[in-house]
């Protein structure tokens, strides 16, 4: 009847015990900043969640809770399939795949291309077929749903020889995601996901933007590895490309460090010298923090251009999603957004906007406008739903 979703980050473990078919949700979870002394995992029993610290906590230690909770509730037992968010799986997925040891070694062969979140992935898959080596266990990943991009996308203007032998192409991320929202989109808008061209915007620490044409992925703004794009929490999004070497003479940094610190202390948090979270920033912003408006501002001006670029990949927008942490939750951000794409026909509804909170969404546009939407993401019941097809069994009638 259940499935067990884990989704390991680059310092945190989400878990959630999900019913497929009708999305119940008797537990989830959120383990964070692991392996600082500030780690601490958030449970949420039946809608009543509560926080307890754990101090330099682990992967490990963090799938131990999770293991008490279940035991807690006494549905250990009951768990059918485990599914895995895997954020890397190169070109070599294009749906889910149930987990075999070849399958872990080609995640582990993509290492180099996610170095914040595939040996994560790696963890939890390794810590869940220890603990339940018996169930059926699927990998869901993040690349799958941009394997439908045309060579046009996917193709970086270098050596051919590159993409030949090496694999250097575009693989575009938070698939999960993009699927997830633009089929609630259709639903929402009422009419039929194969007629739609949309554009889905996942705004969380990660950021990417995707063109949705028909269901499937036909362009989207992250590359290679998670680093392309938009800016994000941490992460540069595009730079000049010659940019490390320059950096590497002038300040004798290394390519290591410099590929670090685009990743890890570039995006919002290097703009602002402040944080990484949107919501600080913000609220920073609004106190006259110069620097937090400058990081907001380069955000918001860096998602429009991308959004429009998007639209060449369409031909035709029938309506711009917004999703993730930010787009879910910053009326700000969205509202800017659409003030810089009045040239495609966007057009704001302030009430509307200010009422799509988290929990609800809904539409934040204006009667004659192009239609922009705010749908919640849930990643989790994406990767729940897969599993359990994958897993062989029917959704709804089987797990
Ligand atoms: N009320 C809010 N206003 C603005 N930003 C918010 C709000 N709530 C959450 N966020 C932002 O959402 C981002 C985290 O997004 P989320 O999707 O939860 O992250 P992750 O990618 O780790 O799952 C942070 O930048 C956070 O500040
Ligand atoms: C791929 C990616 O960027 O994921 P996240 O947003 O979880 O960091
Ligand atoms: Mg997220």
């Amino acid at each position: 009847m259940w499935t067990l979703v884990v989704n390991c980050g680059s310092s945190s473990l989400k878990f959630a015990l999900l019913n497929p078919a009708s999305g119940e949700q008797p537990l989830s979870g959120l383990a964070e900043r692991l392996g600082s002394d500030l780690a601490s995992v958030r449970v949420d029993r039946n809608g009543d969640p509560v926080t307890v610290p754990l101090p330099r906590g682990s992967y490990a230690q963090a799938f131990g809770v999770l293991l008490a909770e279940l035991d807690a509730l006494g549905l250990r037992g009951a768990i059918r399939a485990i599914g895995h968010r895997v954020v890397h799986g190169g070109d070599r997925f294009s749906t889910p795949v149930l987990i075999t040891p070849e399958v872990v070694e080609v995640i582990r062969a993509c290492v180099p291309l996610a170095p914040l979140h595939n040996p994560a992935n790696l963890a939890g898959i390794e810590a869940a077929l220890a603990t339940f080596p018996d169930l059926p266990q699927v990998a869901v990943f993040d690349t799958a749903f941009h394997q439908t991009l045309p060579e046009i996308a996917y193709r970086y203007a270098v050596p051919a020889s590159w993409y030949t032998q090496h694999g250097v192409r575009r693989y575009g991320f938070h698939g999960i995601s993009h699927a997830y929202v633009a089929g609630e989109a259709a639903r929402r808008l009422g009419r039929p996901l194969p007629e739609l061209s949309l554009i889905t915007a996942h705004l969380g620490n990660g950021c990417s933007v995707t063109a949705v044409q028909g269901g499937r992925s036909v362009d989207t703004s992250m590359g290679l590895t998670p680093l392309e794009g938009l800016v994000m929490g941490t992460r540069s999004g595009d730079v000049d490309p010659g940019l490390p070497d320059y950096l590497a003479r002038q300040a004798g940094l290394s390519l290591t460090q410099i590929t670090a610190a685009l990743n890890r202390e570039s995006g919002l948090l290097g703009l602002s010298g402040l944080t990484n979270d949107m919501r600080e920033l913000e609220e920073a912003a609004g106190r006259g923090n110069e620097p937090a408006r400058l990081a907001v501002d380069i955000f918001v001006y860096r998602l429009a251009k991308t959004i429009a670029g998007m639209a060449v990949a369409l031909g035709r927008l029938d309506a711009l999603v917004f999703t993730g942490g930010i787009g879910e939750n910053s009326a700000g951000v969205r509202a800017t957004t659409l003030a810089r794409l009045g040239l495609l026909g966007f057009r704001l509804n302030e009430a509307a906007n200010a009422r799509a909170v988290r929990g609800q969404g809904g539409p934040i546009t204006a009667p004659d406008s192009l239609p922009a939407l705010v749908v919640n993401t849930n990643e989790e019941l994406m990767i729940a739903r897969e599993t359990a097809e994958v897993a062989g069994e029917v959704v709804g009638r089987g797990l």
